[in-house]
């Protein structure tokens, strides 16, 4: 036994001195200090699977390092820690890329077949006329604020009002929170995209999406979805993509929104048909509602849990409502600064997102540090939301009144820090839709309803956070029962003026000078 144990030591011993050396051969003096190296090659690896963003954080913390290195078997990580070096990565589109992972994501994830990424991961991929380059820009008139966002956003609320609207006359009810807004947020973003023809009418199809979502990483890492993901390959193959192709067989999208009209264009402008067509809205599918629908819950659970955030937020929804009982949704916008302040502070407190790229070239970055043709960059939305040098050292608390701007006052934080949506060249283009359609599912659920706790007497508990790899929100683990009593108020009328309004959200939005507030 002794003999046996002494084996294993010496053979931990050799291995690690043999990584340790190998490390030192295989590592340039100009890369970014290696970290996490106790068993080189191995140490990040137990970090990574005990919670990559906890263990990202936690090095910050003990290293306080720009950038470093982590060497993984076969991979190259280097974890960019500082805000300045960020628009460095950022400005490097054809070097540091994004391309790649998108390339990976039509194949893995969504499922489109060869014809159709011939196309996406062509070549040209970098091109400015390439199929992924003229993407974002080709969703603008339905996403950048203007009319087409207006309507999408003014579709989305009437389906929420109306799903509000039903619940309430059914009187008090007790429900599981996540599951409730889940429901009612899916069906809102679906129907203002899809329109009459909106395939997830059918609960089947609905059922289908929820089957499929949580076997993303599966499909994005290629770990056997036929054997570990059966059910999400199963929905998608056989019950997504069939559907939508029927929705563009039957022209569906020509009664649907500008977002699909704009997809659809862009996708048969670059070649894109029938079965490939059909499977880049899974992926459409993914970027509007995996990380929306967690954001909002926490958004309605943040608000409802705490009754200083409850009594600000709901003042400023009662204010919207007119003598006549006309509430217009379209004021959320320049009207509800702490309702904003609170979505803002909600993603900046629970955003879990982890932004990678491919080095495509061996690239000196701020003029020091050697970053190899192969290796990921990551920056880590948490470390930079949880850095005390740029939030405050009340960094770790949720302060729901933090994004809230004095007039004529300098702002309180640098807004670059806020990287819930992103920045630079992939800044997140459904920050302005998703936000009025957050705060106005927030608005009328404060105009509407009260929410507690379903136990008699029982207090708010903050559920459990699941982490899933694949989006940028968590979602809460624990069942949120939740007793929602219809307020005894006047009735009112929820619409949405045109405004051409958008959010002072990112830094980008400042310096474009596009906003409303
Ligand atoms: C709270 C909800 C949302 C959050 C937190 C969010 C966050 C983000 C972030 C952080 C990125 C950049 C990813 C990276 O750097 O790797 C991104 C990209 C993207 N988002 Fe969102 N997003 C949200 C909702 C939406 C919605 C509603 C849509 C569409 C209607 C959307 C469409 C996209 C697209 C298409 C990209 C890729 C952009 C590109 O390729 O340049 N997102 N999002």
């Amino acid at each position: 036994m002794a003999t046996g144990f002494t084996l294993v030591l010496g053979f931990l011993g050799a291995a690690s001195a043999f990584f340790a050396i190998l490390l030192r051969l295989t590592q340039h003096p100009k890369e970014p200090q290696v970290i996490a190296k106790t068993i080189p090659f191995i140490s990040p690896l137990f970090g990574f699977v005990h919670g990559m963003q906890n263990f990202l954080v936690s090095l910050r913390d003990r290293y306080n390092l720009p950038i470093y290195t982590m060497r993984m078997p076969g991979q190259r990580v280097y974890v960019v820690n500082s805000l300045s070096l960020i628009p460095q990565v950022q400005k490097q589109i054809k070097t540091i890329a994004f391309a790649p992972i998108e390339v990976q994501a039509a194949d893995a994830v969504m499922g489109v077949g060869p014809a159709g990424n011939a196309v996406i991961g062509s070549e040209r991929m970098f091109e400015h006329d390439s199929y992924l380059s003229t993407f974002v820009p080709s969703t603008q008139p339905a996403l950048s604020p203007g009319p087409g966002l207006d309507s999408l956003n003014g579709a989305a609320i009437r389906q929420i009002y109306n799903a509000m609207k039903t619940v309430a006359e059914s009187g008090p009810t007790t429900i599981e929170l996540f599951a409730w807004v889940r429901h009612e947020f899916f069906m809102a973003t679906t129907e203002a995209i899809y329109g009459p023809k909106n395939p997830f009418r059918d609960p089947k199809l609905e059922q289908a999406w929820y089957d499929f979502e949580p076997s993303i990483i599966v499909h994005m890492l290629k770990a056997w979805p036929s054997l570990l993901a059966r059910k999400g390959l199963h929905a998608r193959e056989q019950l997504l993509i069939p559907a939508f192709e029927r929705y563009f067989a039957e022209n569906g999208h020509l009664q649907g929104s500008v977002l699909v009209q704009c997809r659809y264009k862009h996708n048969t402008g670059h070649g894109l048909r029938g079965r490939d067509l059909a499977a880049t809205e899974v992926g459409q599918m993914v970027a509007s509602l995996a990380n929306s629908i967690p954001a909002v819950f926490w958004l309605v659970y943040h608000i409802f849990s705490d009754p200083a955030v409850l009594s600000g937020c709901r003042e400023e929804a009662e204010q919207l409502v007119q003598a006549d009982g006309d509430v217009d949704l379209a004021k959320v916008k320049t009207a509800c600064p702490v309702l904003l302040s609170t979505w803002q502070e909600t993603l900046r407190y629970i955003h879990i997102g982890i932004a990678a790229r491919v080095v495509m070239e061996d690239v000196i970055l701020d003029n020091q540090y050697l970053l190899k043709k192969g290796a990921t960059v990551m920056y880590v939305a948490p470390v930079q939301h949880t850095d005390p040098s740029l939030w405050a050292p009340t960094v770790g608390i949720f302060n729901h009144r933090r994004f809230l701007r004095t007039p004529g006052a300098k702002r309180a934080h640098n807004p670059a820090a806020f990287r819930a949506f992103g920045g630079g060249s992939v800044l997140c283009p459904g920050r302005h839709f998703v936000t009025t359609e957050a705060m106005s599912f927030a608005t009328l659920m404060l105009l509407r309803f009260d929410v507690k706790p379903a136990a008699r007497g029982g207090k708010w508990v903050n559920p459990r956070k699941s982490v899933p790899m694949t989006t940028l929100v968590p979602t809460p683990k624990d069942a949120v029962q939740v007793r929602i009593t219809p307020k005894e108020n006047q009735e009112y009328h929820a619409r949405f003026s045109a405004s051409k309004k958008g959010f002072d959200l990112v830094a980008e939005d400042i310096t474009a000078g596009n906003s409303a507030v």
